[in-house]
């Protein structure tokens, strides 16, 4: 009998398993981003990549303006001390612009983002001025210039105001709305296969028999697709056999940019996926030192890479988040790095861990009555354990260098919320 040592997950230290840091660099090294393009309406562009350089086209604003209701003047009429009385002379409002010039010792009643009248080159804001009929009082307090809105500051004509590469999230979708533009070119999307292996997986709809389970991962990683903003091809339930397994993965390689499956990574004896990967193209590798997780595979079958994520629901979202979600961003052709903003937090628990891996426990993160930000960690941490993910709010991000967490110490943690 063989009783040599099997790598298993509970291994705090395993030669050949890839650190977090290494696993991402060399997912990066091996894959090229998608360079194919399309024209789509502004709406359709939320999400999408930019492949163009946008030039502004006109000015924004497209006239110099009024930052506040007031009255408009020149800046040379204002009083050094004491006050000035200048006559009203007419209204400007926005989209209605007064038609003549403002002489000396007058001026007009503005309202904000109307055009400035020829001749002045201030706003006074209403709530400053003593009103007697068309005669407005005006104390020392103003300055030259104030309350003025200058053409094309927001955005210049001729600026280069957004590159290739610039994820469309609101902000830009305003911004080009503002430039007038109704189109954009936008790196193709990406298209992403997956499907959940295992003989002991239902699809909803089915009954369960003993021993079966319905099959979450598929809705799990869906959700984390569909968020992403990718194309989705869901194929399903993959049965553990390896010749359906393996015109499963050739299906998906003749479609998808990306194929994710979950499950049968592992080292059990119906772990098939890494050895049909390898016959059909490379896996690159398929152990990384992290918990959840551990078990990743990552290879390539023709132009299609291939992410094998672990079978349990935990592990599925790690991996997702840590791994999937910024190559996915990568491949799309996005060249402004992922920022997932992190909150460094007083540990309000203990934890027993070796250096050698990262691990992300999920945990509730919260302010106490002083305004200090403070980790909990949820209770359950088994990687079957999805509820930890529903409950939770972010990851506790620890560093493979980290041992034991005892409370009271700083922990870094990543929140699962986003602004944009
Ligand atoms: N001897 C060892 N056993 C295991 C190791 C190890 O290192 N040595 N690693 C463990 C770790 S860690 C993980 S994670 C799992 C990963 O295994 P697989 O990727 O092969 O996944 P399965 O065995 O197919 O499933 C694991 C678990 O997850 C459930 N599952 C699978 N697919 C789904 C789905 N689509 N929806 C819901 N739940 C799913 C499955 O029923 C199992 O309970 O291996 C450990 N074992
Ligand atoms: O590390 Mo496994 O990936 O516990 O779930």
């Amino acid at each position: 009998m063989n009783f040599t040592k099997q790598p298993s997950c509970a291994d705090d230290q395993d030669i050949g398993v890839l650190r977090v840091e290494q696993a991402l660099a060399q997912m990066y090294a091996a894959l090229r981003p998608l360079t194919e393009t399309e024209y789509v309406p502004l709406r359709q562009a939320l999400g999408r990549v930019l492949a163009q350089v946008i030039v502004c086209p006109i000015n924004v604003p497209s006239h110099t303006n009024a930052a506040m209701d007031g009255y408009a003047l020149r800046g040379a009429d204002l009083p050094a001390e004491g006050s000035v009385t200048l006559r009203q002379i007419g209204v400007a409002w926005a989209g209605r612009p007064f038609a003549d010039t403002v002489p000396a010792g007058q001026c007009v009643r503005i309202m904000t983002g109307a055009c400035l009248p020829d001749g002045t080159d201030t706003v006074v804001m209403q709530e400053n001025v003593r009103v007697d009929g068309d005669w407005i009082q005006i104390s020392a307090q103003e300055r030259p210039g104030q309350n003025v809105r200058h053409a094309g500051e927001d955005l210049a004509c001729g600026e280069p105001v957004l590159s290739a590469g610039r994820l469309i999230l609101p902000p830009e979708l305003g911004l080009l709305a503002s430039l007038g533009i109704v189109e954009v070119k936008v790196i193709r999307r990406l298209r992403v296969a997956f499907f959940s292996t295992g003989d002991e997986l239902r699809s909803l709809g089915e009954f369960l028999q003993e021993g079966q389970i319905y099959d979450s991962n598929r809705y799990t990683i869906y959700g984390m697709l569909m968020r992403a903003g990718v194309e989705v091809i869901d194929m399903g339930v993959v049965r553990d056999d390896r010749a359906i397994l393996t015109d499963a993965v050739q299906q998906a390689a003749s479609h998808a940019d990306v194929l994710i499956t979950s499950g049968g990574v592992s080292v059990g004896e119906a772990d098939f996926t890494k050895a049909v990967l390898s016959e059909l193209g490379n896996i690159a590798f398929w152990k990384i030192a992290m918990k959840p997780g551990r078990p990743l595979a990552f290879g390539q079958v023709k132009n299609m890479a291939f992410l094998g994520l672990p079978g349990n629901p935990v592990a599925v979202m790690v991996t997702f988040y840590q791994f999937v979600l910024p190559l996915l961003r990568y491949l799309q052709g996005e060249i402004n790095p992922l920022i997932t903003p992190t909150i460094q937090a007083k540990s309000l628990f203990t934890f027993k861990k070796k250096p050698g891996r990262s691990e992300f426990p999920r945990g509730f993160l919260s302010q106490d009555e002083t305004g200090q930000w403070c980790v909990e960690i949820s209770h359950q941490q088994g990687s079957g354990i999805l509820r930890s993910m529903s409950e939770g709010n972010c990851f506790i991000l620890l560093p493979e260098t980290q041992g034991t967490v005892a409370a009271g110490d700083w922990v870094t943690v990543q929140p699962f919320s986003g602004l944009l």
